[in-house]
């Protein structure tokens, strides 16, 4: 069992390891979960599907083949009721300032708050303010998309670039590639997220300077790569553009909540859609941040996803704990992270267009739930957010699905599938055949897989049955073929992948790890984690111009920039 994280995670004294109902969930996993076969639960009862499977609209959530009992998830509930997570969200929705490390209130909800009712921080609706920025971006959208905006020599747009970087970056290329059956396809979507000039130069490589816009994306327009990515492109659509300073307002617009850094940087705030520092930026793309979404679909395909994901935060509100997604999903993962000591969990969509989902919710998950300290300050005594990553399957399966199957790591996996396509696609293999009974066959195939595994007696039948191997020969093999089961893992079908279906899952995890930080009693909404290497690297970059050897840091940092200073043409 897995409670803590070894000596250096331990201090603090009010923790959530001191609930009774962790306590009874100690108990519960010693004389239960370790020991417990999701075989064995099935097999004595037939109605477990009905029992933990939740639908919402037309997205049926199955968590059966995870093992867990009635008791396990009557003892999560009461622990979420103890953690008071739902009351800590009704503070978050009416504008608490629940990120006390920034002081400030967590609003995503209000972003997409589209039954208009008044969100106040300090006594001020928001809604007044976040319904101007997106009226000013529906008009913005519509012209770019219907080529009343001209470029600098009276073009219309016909390439957007969004250069931003994590979440000013992750959310909308996530979208506009899991969207992309409803975009506008003459309008294309490049992203420039990496500091890593070659980003930048293959991106411009592939621009028109009359017919393409950038749109600088940045929440502090501080982020060091943004700007200097933001810088290159200024400088090259000049340029081309007889360095006539008049082009820029034509080809480059700001997303941020700078209006003064815009302004410095020489962007027209005509051309600059804000948004508030209630927004995290892994929450940011319901903010003007998701303004290539609403140029490559359509603006009205953008609220579709925000009517989704609204519907889903009302339903994390009101719903009751046992018919709640979120929060039967963050208790499950809780129940693996925290007792089975399971330390990841892979994100697996069996859809094509889904493909950066699982890096969507790393930025999303392990940004906001990666923290070691608790919000009274005292090291946590319990583990914290899980490691997320996953792939489209069923590419996954031909590379890393043999750990999931068979190896000595428990990794709990979500499959995400649509029932339709938006590619009904026949080949024809002698017969004709359809793509997407295959793709299905192989979601449903894995997690029956990974659940019920495979006996050595099975493996042994079958292997004699095959009449080619000896008696020793099969006894050699059958150890290796042996599949144990008792792999997690949780399973979405949802009827297709429309906006509101997306915004209805993007949604449903925002509140899981909302719900699963409020447990552990962390804070979801900083990242000072991330804060170390910024400052070095500001201190590094003077550091590498000229020739002299660098003395200032440790001998393996010294080394590896002396080793590059002399190598360096
Ligand atoms: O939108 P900005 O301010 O450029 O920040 C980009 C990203 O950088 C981070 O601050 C982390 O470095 C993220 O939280 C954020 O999404």
């Amino acid at each position: 069992m897995t409670t803590g994280g070894g000596g250096a995670m331990m201090g603090g004294g009010g923790g959530i390891e001191n609930a009774p109902s962790w306590k009874a969930l100690e108990s519960h996993y010693a004389s239960f979960g370790s020991s417990t076969h999701v075989r064995d639960l099935f097999a004595s009862d037939p109605n477990r599907f009905e029992e933990f499977s939740s639908k919402f609209e037309d997205l049926l959530v199955d968590y059966s083949k995870n093992a867990v009992s009635s008791t396990t998830m009557d003892l999560l509930y009461d622990l979420a009721g103890e953690a008071d997570v739902i009351g800590k969200a009704r503070d978050m929705y009416t504008g608490g300032r629940i990120n006390t490390t920034e002081g400030r209130a967590v609003l995503h909800v209000a972003l997409r708050n589209r039954s208009n009712e008044p969100i106040y921080v300090d006594g001020r609706d928001v809604m007044p303010d976040v319904n101007d920025v997106l009226s000013r971006i529906k008009v913005f959208v519509e012209n770019v998309r219907d080529g009343t905006w001209r470029g600098h020599t009276g073009k219309s747009m016909n390439t957007v670039v969004n250069i931003g970087i994590g979440g000013s970056d992750l959310g909308p290329v996530m979208v506009t590639e899991a969207l992309r059956p409803y975009s506008k396809r003459d309008l294309r979507m490049l992203f420039c997220s990496n500091v890593d000039g070659t980003h930048i130069s293959e991106i411009l490589r592939q621009c028109d300077p009359e017919t393409t816009l950038f749109l600088v994306a940045s929440k502090t327009f501080t982020t060091q790569e943004t700007m200097t990515n933001a810088q290159t492109a200024k400088s090259w659509l000049l340029s081309k553009h007889s360095h006539d300073p008049k082009c820029v307002a034509r080809h480059f617009a700001a997303l941020s909540t700078n209006a003064m850094a815009v302004s410095d940087f020489g962007i027209d705030v005509t051309n600059m859609f804000g948004f508030w520092d209630w927004v995290g930026g892994r929450y940011s793309l319901w903010s003007a941040i998701g303004t290539p979404i609403a140029l490559s679909l359509g603006f009205d395909a953008w609220m579709e996803m925000h009517e989704g994901a609204h519907a889903m935060d009302k339903h994390f509100l009101t719903a009751d704990p046992k018919d709640n997604i979120p929060l039967t999903l963050a208790l499950i993962g809780i129940w693996y992270n925290n007792f089975h000591g399971a330390e990841s969990l892979a994100i697996l969509p069996y859809d094509q267009y889904m493909h950066r989902f699982a890096a969507y919710f790393q930025q999303g998950d392990m940004e906001s739930n990666g923290k070691c300290v608790g919000l009274d300050g005292n090291r946590v005594n319990v583990q914290t957010g899980p490691i997320i990553w996953g792939e489209p399957g069923t590419n996954g399966q031909h590379a890393f699905y043999q750990l999931i199957h068979q190896g000595t790591k428990v990794v709990p996996c979500d499959f995400l599938a649509p029932i339709e396509t938006h590619n009904d696609v026949v080949s024809n293999l002698g017969a004709p055949v359809d793509h997407h009974p295959i793709l299905l066959s192989n979601y449903f195939a894995q997690t029956e897989a990974m659940a019920f595994g495979k006996g050595a007696d099975e493996v042994r039948a079958e292997l004699k049955a095959g009449g080619t191997m000896s008696d020793d020969e099969i006894e050699a093999l059958v150890p290796h073929k042996v599949f144990d089961g008792n792999r997690p893992s949780t399973s979405f079908l949802f009827q297709k992948l429309t906006p509101r279906m997306l915004g209805i899952l993007i949604a449903m995890y925002e509140m899981k790890i909302f719900a699963q930080g409020a447990i552990w009693g962390i804070n979801p909404f900083d990242q000072w984690g991330v804060e170390l290497g910024k400052a070095l690297a500001k201190k590094i970059l003077p550091e590498l111009d000229g020739s002299d050897e660098v003395t200032s840091h440790d001998s393996s940092t010294n080394g590896l920039i002396n080793y590059y200073k002399a190598n360096k043409k």
